[in-house]
């Protein structure tokens, strides 16, 4: 059965966010209370260029290079997490950019809580439709994500076995 409500959106963790393991199982506990499921995940380490790639529109802003450099530092891990309305609900529990912001407006937000900085915000997640298809493309070029809850329970199990698989190499 088609589901119009189920969509996609792709999350990460940003390094600092990986190295801590409270904070990484405190955000994983989040998602899976708040409803969303987890599609799949992998751990990427970024090259230069694939980070530049995908902060290409942020090029030419002063905290760029800053950018660059944390997310190319370590490992991350990136996500496609699935439910109703998930973007904006990824984007709600991520909280504002700015985590001084995040503090005061939304103190149970996961930049409130283990963002470090306006750049080290512990977390990214696709603003529209649009710009999910474009990042899912560039983490997960063999992979289709198709809007009904069959190949989202579906692509959930593959998406364990990746993990189980990726923990084993
Ligand atoms: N004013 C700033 N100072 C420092 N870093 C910033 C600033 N604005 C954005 N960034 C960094 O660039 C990333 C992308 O910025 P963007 O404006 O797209 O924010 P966002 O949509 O809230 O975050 P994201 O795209 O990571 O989900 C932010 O997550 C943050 O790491």
């Amino acid at each position: 059965m088609t589901s119009a409500a189920t969509a996609f959106t792709l999350a990460i963790f940003k390094p600092h966010l990986l190295k801590n393991p409270v904070a990484y199982g405190a955000v994983e506990r989040l998602i899976k209370s708040s409803g969303m499921r987890i599609v799949t995940r992998k751990q990427v380490h970024l090259t230069q260029p694939e980070a530049e790639q995908f902060y290409r529109d942020h090029q030419g802003k002063f905290f760029y290079r800053r950018l660059i450099s944390l997310m190319t530092s370590g490992p991350l891990e990136v996500l496609v997490l699935s439910g109703e309305n998930v973007i904006n609900r990824w984007r709600e529990l991520m909280g504002p950019t700015k985590v001084f912001k995040a503090v005061y407006s939304n103190p149970e937000c996961i930049r409130s809580l283990y963002g470090l900085t306006d750049t080290r915000n512990a977390s990214h997640g696709s603003d529209s439709v649009a710009s999910f298809q474009t990042e899912a493309a560039l983490f997960f070029p063999n992979q289709e994500f198709a809007s009904n809850e069959a190949s989202a329970d579906n692509c959930e199990s593959n998406g364990h076995q990746q993990q189980d698989r990726q923990n084993s190499s």
